[in-house]
Protein backbone atom coordinates (compact mmCIF):
# COMPACT_ATOMS: atom_id res chain seq x y z
CA UNK A 1 0.00 0.00 0.00
CA UNK A 2 1.29 3.06 -1.01
CA UNK A 3 2.28 5.77 1.80
CA UNK A 4 1.05 8.36 0.08
CA UNK A 5 -1.75 9.24 -2.71
CA UNK A 6 -1.61 9.70 -6.53
CA UNK A 7 -3.56 13.18 -7.34
CA UNK A 8 -4.72 13.98 -10.47
CA UNK A 9 -4.98 17.77 -11.13
CA UNK A 10 -6.61 18.46 -14.83
CA UNK A 11 -8.56 21.19 -16.68
CA UNK A 12 -8.62 22.92 -19.75
CA UNK A 13 -5.19 24.92 -20.37
CA UNK A 14 -5.14 28.11 -18.55
CA UNK A 15 -7.51 27.01 -15.49
CA UNK A 16 -4.57 26.69 -13.34
CA UNK A 17 -3.29 23.60 -13.06
CA UNK A 18 0.60 23.80 -12.24
CA UNK A 19 -0.52 27.11 -10.28
CA UNK A 20 -2.47 24.45 -8.17
CA UNK A 21 0.07 22.04 -8.10
CA UNK A 22 3.27 24.15 -6.82
CA UNK A 23 1.00 25.27 -4.41
CA UNK A 24 -0.40 21.85 -2.95
CA UNK A 25 3.53 20.68 -3.04
CA UNK A 26 4.62 23.16 -1.07
CA UNK A 27 1.71 23.09 1.88
CA UNK A 28 0.85 18.94 1.72
CA UNK A 29 1.51 17.61 4.61
CA UNK A 30 3.32 15.11 2.94
CA UNK A 31 5.69 15.04 0.13
CA UNK A 32 4.61 15.02 -2.99
CA UNK A 33 6.22 15.14 -6.56
CA UNK A 34 4.74 17.38 -9.07
CA UNK A 35 4.85 16.25 -12.61
CA UNK A 36 3.85 18.23 -15.35
CA UNK A 37 2.77 15.12 -18.04
CA UNK A 38 2.74 17.99 -20.55
CA UNK A 39 6.45 19.04 -20.07
CA UNK A 40 7.05 15.69 -19.55
CA UNK A 41 5.88 14.57 -23.16
CA UNK A 42 8.11 17.50 -25.14
CA UNK A 43 11.15 16.93 -22.92
CA UNK A 44 11.49 13.11 -23.25
CA UNK A 45 10.03 13.35 -26.57
CA UNK A 46 6.84 11.09 -25.60
CA UNK A 47 5.31 12.01 -28.85
CA UNK A 48 4.70 10.67 -32.50
CA UNK A 49 3.78 14.15 -34.05
CA UNK A 50 4.30 17.91 -33.61
CA UNK A 51 1.65 20.22 -35.27
CA UNK A 52 3.09 23.40 -35.84
CA UNK A 53 -0.75 24.64 -37.39
CA UNK A 54 -1.90 24.27 -33.65
CA UNK A 55 1.36 24.31 -31.86
CA UNK A 56 0.12 20.72 -30.04
CA UNK A 57 1.70 17.08 -29.86
CA UNK A 58 0.17 13.73 -30.49
CA UNK A 59 1.44 11.69 -27.56
CA UNK A 60 3.07 8.78 -27.62
CA UNK A 61 0.30 7.33 -24.72
CA UNK A 62 2.08 3.66 -24.11
CA UNK A 63 5.79 5.47 -23.99
CA UNK A 64 3.93 7.80 -21.57
CA UNK A 65 2.37 5.47 -19.12
CA UNK A 66 4.84 2.76 -19.35
CA UNK A 67 7.50 5.97 -17.90
CA UNK A 68 5.01 7.03 -15.65
CA UNK A 69 3.76 3.80 -14.06
CA UNK A 70 6.40 3.06 -11.96
CA UNK A 71 6.39 6.36 -10.23
CA UNK A 72 2.58 6.11 -10.11
CA UNK A 73 2.47 2.73 -8.05
CA UNK A 74 4.77 4.00 -5.19
CA UNK A 75 1.93 7.31 -4.60
CA UNK A 76 3.07 10.61 -3.68
CA UNK A 77 2.68 11.79 -7.06
CA UNK A 78 0.41 15.17 -8.54
CA UNK A 79 -0.29 14.63 -12.61
CA UNK A 80 -0.55 17.81 -13.88
CA UNK A 81 -2.06 17.36 -17.85
CA UNK A 82 -5.06 18.62 -19.58
CA UNK A 83 -6.45 15.07 -19.95
CA UNK A 84 -6.92 12.40 -17.68
CA UNK A 85 -8.76 9.68 -19.85
CA UNK A 86 -5.61 7.98 -20.37
CA UNK A 87 -4.40 6.94 -16.89
CA UNK A 88 -5.12 3.69 -15.63
CA UNK A 89 -8.68 3.87 -13.59
CA UNK A 90 -6.80 2.21 -10.36
CA UNK A 91 -3.97 5.08 -10.52
CA UNK A 92 -5.58 8.02 -8.49
CA UNK A 93 -7.15 8.63 -5.78
CA UNK A 94 -8.38 12.22 -6.37
CA UNK A 95 -9.22 13.57 -9.84
CA UNK A 96 -9.47 17.33 -9.48
CA UNK A 97 -10.88 19.32 -12.46
CA UNK A 98 -10.19 22.87 -12.39
CA UNK A 99 -12.66 25.22 -14.09
CA UNK A 100 -12.60 28.77 -15.14
CA UNK A 101 -14.70 31.78 -16.85
CA UNK A 102 -14.44 31.37 -20.04
CA UNK A 103 -13.76 35.23 -20.72
CA UNK A 104 -11.37 35.08 -18.13
CA UNK A 105 -9.77 31.92 -19.89
CA UNK A 106 -9.32 33.52 -22.86
CA UNK A 107 -7.37 36.62 -21.40
CA UNK A 108 -5.30 33.77 -19.93
CA UNK A 109 -4.60 31.84 -23.03
CA UNK A 110 -4.24 35.26 -25.07
CA UNK A 111 -1.05 35.98 -22.82
CA UNK A 112 0.24 32.77 -23.67
CA UNK A 113 0.55 33.75 -27.57
CA UNK A 114 -1.38 31.08 -28.31
CA UNK A 115 -2.26 31.11 -32.42
CA UNK A 116 -6.51 31.97 -32.19
CA UNK A 117 -7.42 29.02 -33.31
CA UNK A 118 -5.73 27.47 -30.37
CA UNK A 119 -7.89 29.78 -27.88
CA UNK A 120 -10.85 29.24 -29.43
CA UNK A 121 -11.14 25.38 -29.14
CA UNK A 122 -10.16 25.72 -25.72
CA UNK A 123 -12.41 28.07 -25.34
CA UNK A 124 -15.26 26.17 -26.18
CA UNK A 125 -13.66 22.99 -24.83
CA UNK A 126 -14.19 24.75 -21.53
CA UNK A 127 -17.69 25.70 -22.07
CA UNK A 128 -18.67 22.33 -23.44
CA UNK A 129 -16.96 21.26 -19.87
CA UNK A 130 -15.00 18.73 -22.56
CA UNK A 131 -12.41 17.79 -18.99
CA UNK A 132 -14.86 17.49 -16.53
CA UNK A 133 -17.27 15.08 -18.48
CA UNK A 134 -13.90 13.09 -19.74
CA UNK A 135 -13.30 12.90 -15.97
CA UNK A 136 -16.63 11.71 -14.83
CA UNK A 137 -16.71 9.17 -17.23
CA UNK A 138 -13.07 7.95 -17.06
CA UNK A 139 -12.85 7.25 -12.78
CA UNK A 140 -15.36 6.50 -9.74
CA UNK A 141 -17.64 9.90 -9.24
CA UNK A 142 -16.60 9.63 -5.62
CA UNK A 143 -12.74 11.00 -6.06
CA UNK A 144 -13.88 13.35 -8.88
CA UNK A 145 -13.93 17.01 -7.60
CA UNK A 146 -14.83 19.90 -9.76
CA UNK A 147 -12.98 23.67 -8.73
CA UNK A 148 -13.46 26.79 -9.57
CA UNK A 149 -10.32 28.71 -10.26
CA UNK A 150 -10.92 32.50 -11.10
CA UNK A 151 -9.24 34.25 -8.44
CA UNK A 152 -6.28 33.52 -5.45
CA UNK A 153 -8.98 33.28 -2.74
CA UNK A 154 -10.60 30.33 -5.21
CA UNK A 155 -6.66 29.39 -5.33
CA UNK A 156 -6.02 29.23 -1.56
CA UNK A 157 -9.72 27.39 -1.01
CA UNK A 158 -8.59 24.79 -2.91
CA UNK A 159 -5.23 24.06 -1.94
CA UNK A 160 -6.18 24.07 1.66
CA UNK A 161 -9.23 22.10 0.32
CA UNK A 162 -7.28 19.51 -0.99
CA UNK A 163 -4.51 19.42 1.87
CA UNK A 164 -7.17 18.81 4.33
CA UNK A 165 -7.90 16.00 1.78
CA UNK A 166 -4.67 14.69 2.06
CA UNK A 167 -4.52 14.51 5.84
CA UNK A 168 -7.60 12.75 5.94
CA UNK A 169 -6.23 10.17 3.21
CA UNK A 170 -3.03 9.37 5.51
CA UNK A 171 -5.33 9.30 8.77
CA UNK A 172 -6.71 6.54 7.06
CA UNK A 173 -4.32 4.73 5.66
CA UNK A 174 -1.73 4.97 8.72
CA UNK A 175 -0.96 1.08 9.92
N1 LIG B 1 -7.14 30.79 -9.30
C1 LIG B 1 -6.48 31.67 -10.08
N2 LIG B 1 -6.73 32.98 -9.96
C2 LIG B 1 -6.09 33.89 -10.75
N3 LIG B 1 -5.15 33.56 -11.67
C3 LIG B 1 -4.88 32.26 -11.82
C4 LIG B 1 -5.51 31.25 -11.05
N4 LIG B 1 -5.03 30.05 -11.42
C5 LIG B 1 -4.13 30.30 -12.39
N5 LIG B 1 -4.03 31.62 -12.63
C6 LIG B 1 -3.17 32.26 -13.64
O1 LIG B 1 -3.56 31.74 -14.91
C7 LIG B 1 -2.43 31.45 -15.71
C8 LIG B 1 -2.43 29.99 -16.10
O2 LIG B 1 -2.19 29.20 -14.95
P1 LIG B 1 -1.44 27.79 -15.04
O3 LIG B 1 -1.30 27.28 -13.65
O4 LIG B 1 -0.21 27.90 -15.86
O5 LIG B 1 -2.54 26.95 -15.86
P2 LIG B 1 -2.47 25.47 -16.45
O6 LIG B 1 -1.35 24.74 -15.73
O7 LIG B 1 -3.81 24.88 -16.17
O8 LIG B 1 -2.25 25.61 -17.93
C9 LIG B 1 -1.21 31.89 -14.90
O9 LIG B 1 -0.85 33.19 -15.28
C10 LIG B 1 -1.71 31.86 -13.47
O10 LIG B 1 -1.03 32.79 -12.66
Amino acid sequence: MNSAPVIVITGTPGTGKSTHAQLLVDESPIPLQHINVGEWVKEKGFYTEYDEEWQSYTVDEDKLLDELEPIVSKGGVILDWHTCEAYPERWPDLVVVLRCDHSQLWERLEKRSYPLKKIQENNEAEIMEVVLDEARSSYPSEIVVELKSESMEDLQANVARIVEWIANWKAQHSN
